[in-house]
């Protein structure tokens, strides 16, 4: 492991754990959070490892992306000492073989608590609000009563629960687990027992009910010892522990220092929050670096639900290639793109229909964000499975394409029904499938693939999945009123008769194998060079409005508090990912204006500043 000299909060890290003490680091960006964290846990390995092998108990680290799983695993050699995961995968295997338990937190706490919402949000008219929560509430009623006769339950890595098939989805798996680990001191000795050490990276991202659970779970003097990490500021998800705290006793820990940004790319963050000032410490003190904001004077947005028409999008991204072009960005390396106008990433790398499908007429507001974490249950079998296996037969990977099919495959499963079939059997089924899949990728659809995949058990095919192919083709034209509830049916059959070829290149966008990210994809990340485009305009959701908080004068009003700390981290998380150099291109319907604003709050100088 590379060894970089420890700092003053890695020496205090190094004094709670030898004084069995909880602590919560609090750091901006670049402070080396993660790189602390991973020398905490070497350190734990080296001094107490022997002894913590022979009684069986183990590190645990969560971390919030898979990616950040790999990264941390591999700097620590894959060593079976840790548990390294992300906090859905830990707290469900802590809690899932407790089916009564988990029967109970259901029936006694979420589900009731969801049903509270719903009923919040039906005023007994007849707005289509009403009408969705009013049914909604009414299904969960239902599955509050069957639950008693569902057998066990399974974690089914969606944002879907689907109660009475024992399927729990991302969020009731956070509030479940939670739940058990507050109310049950039982289990909180049993995990105290296995786990002396647990630390929790992106503490900030971290719901707050987990942050209670895991206080509890080391609130006594001695081990086990819990110890975070994290910056309120880089808080990019909504209900999460922004302000987190260890628990009573335990030490806060701050750090200052920027060992990644450039001394330009440093004084505009230091510009953009007063809680923490922070000093080049490293190499970086020497780079200085260079910081330009580009304001770009647009129109108002002529497409209905405020959206740009394709002209004003291809002036933007015109007026964006200008701007690279004068900088001499045009065909550099080595620059991450960081966009916030989703509407314009689709539209350069080409997958423009099915974005605009999923943010049409059809889509609901979930199916929107499920699209844009990748996590829709339509697209989820591309990204899994089917696509990654096309591309492995393309790249001639016989070995990735049975890992993926194993993985994935209920035919395939090591432990499934045709585990027990000749080796020679299985390839030879491989090789069929691949073929087939080859053959008709260029030349199928989206619905022509997902029946293939349902009729050779390659997917698990989820109930919704199963209920969208079985039904007939919806044959009456749209009504948004009328068709409210079931505007799902349209936007399926829209995707079904699609061809392939946009899927693609959404699946690789969402695989982060772009040069293009979203800004909540690059948390932890850091580029020698960063672009960063924001636009409230093709943003196409109500979380952020950039302009408001940052020009409040020149856009025509402040944000809401929601707005503007979402909007504020958002763009404090992007702005910090640059090691030398940062552009931000922001389009505003009020570019001089703007700057003005902008100097007078002395985020940019002026000589940083240019208006096209
Ligand atoms: N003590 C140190 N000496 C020199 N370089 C360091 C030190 N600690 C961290 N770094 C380097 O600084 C960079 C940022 O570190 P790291 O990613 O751990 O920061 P972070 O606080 O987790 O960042 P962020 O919150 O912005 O994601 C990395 O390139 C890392 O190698």
């Amino acid at each position: 492991m590379k060894t970089l000299k420890a700092t003053k909060a890695d020496h205090q890290i190094q004094a709670c754990i030898n004084e069995q003490q909880s602590f919560y680091v609090i750091a901006g960006a670049g402070s080396g959070k993660t790189t602390s964290l991973i020398s905490a846990l070497d350190n734990i390995r080296n001094q107490h490892g022997k002894h913590l092998r022979r009684e069986a108990q183990r590190i645990v680290c969560v971390t919030y992306t898979k990616r950040a799983v790999a990264v941390i695993s591999s700097r620590l050699g894959w060593d079976d000492l840790y548990i390294i995961s992300t906090l859905h995968g830990f707290l469900w295997s802590e809690i899932k073989r407790f089916t009564p338990s988990i029967r109970k937190a259901l029936q006694e706490k979420i589900i009731p608590g969801r049903i509270a919402k719903q009923r919040a949000d039906d005023d007994g008219g007849k707005s289509k609000k009403a009408l969705t929560a009013r049914t909604k509430a009414e299904q969960l009623a239902q599955d509050l009563l069957g639950l008693a006769s569902v057998p066990s339950f399974t974690y089914n890595d969606s944002n879907f629960s689907n109660y009475l098939q024992g399927e729990i989805g991302h969020e009731d798996v956070i509030d479940v687990a939670a739940y058990m680990i507050a109310a049950s001191p039982q289990l909180r000795k049993i995990m105290g027992q296995k786990y002396p050490y647990i630390f929790v990276d992106e503490a900030q991202d971290t719901q707050e009910n987990v942050v209670e659970a895991l206080n509890m779970l080391c609130q006594n003097p001695g081990l086990p010892i819990i110890g975070y990490f994290g910056d309120p500021m880089q808080q990019i998800y909504d209900k999460r522990a922004g302000d987190f705290k260890g628990p009573a006793d335990s030490m806060r820990i701050p750090k200052e220092e920027n060992f990644r940004c450039s001394v330009n790319v440093i004084n505009l963050l230091n510009a953009f929050r007063k809680d923490i000032q922070q000093f080049p410490a490293g190499k970086n003190a020497d780079i200085e670096g260079s910081v330009i904001l580009r304001l770009i004077q647009t129109d108002k947005p002529g497409a209905p639900r405020g959206r740009y028409t394709p002209e004003q999008i291809e002036s933007a991204s015109y007026k964006l290639d200008d701007a690279m072009a004068q900088w001499g960005w045009k065909g550099k390396e080595k620059i991450k793109h960081l966009y916030l106008v989703r509407q314009m990433i689709a539209r350069r790398l080409g997958f423009s229909d099915l974005h605009n499908l999923f943010t049409g007429d059809y889509a609901s507001t979930r199916a929107q964000d499920d699209y844009e974490n990748g996590e829709h249950y339509l697209l989820k079998p591309f990204i899994v499975c089917l696509y990654p296996l096309v591309k492995a037969s393309r790249a001639k990977d016989g070995r990735g394409m049975i890992d993926i099919l194993r993985q994935n495959s209920p035919a395939f499963d090591p432990k499934g029904k045709n585990a027990s079939r000749p080796l020679i059997e299985m390839r030879k089924r491989v090789d069929t499938i691949i073929s087939d899949l080859n053959e008709m990728w260029d030349a199928k659809t989206v619905e022509d693939i997902l029946r293939y995949f349902r009729k050779n058990d390659l997917y698990p095919a989820s109930k919704r999945l199963v209920e969208s192919l079985d039904r007939n083709r919806r044959e009456e034209p749209f009504d948004v009123e009328k068709h409210a509830l079931e505007k799902g049916d349209w936007l399926a059959d829209a995707l079904f008769d699609m061809g392939l070829e946009e899927i693609a290149t959404y699946c690789e966008f969402i695989d982060d194998n772009t040069e293009f990210s979203t800004q909540h994809g690059v948390k932890g990340e850091e580029y020698e060079s960063v672009l960063v485009v924001i636009d409230d305009v093709g943003s196409a959701w109500n979380n952020y409005s950039f302009a408001k908080t940052l020009t409040p004068k020149s856009a025509g009003g402040e944000p809401t508090d929601r707005q503007r700390r979402l909007s504020n981290n958002l763009a404090y998380v992007c702005f910090s990912r640059a090691e030398k150099d940062l552009r931000i291109v922001m389009y505003s319907q009020n570019a001089a204006a703007a700057k003005l604003e902008l100097l007078e709050k002395k985020l940019f100088t002026a000589a940083q500043i240019e208006v096209a």
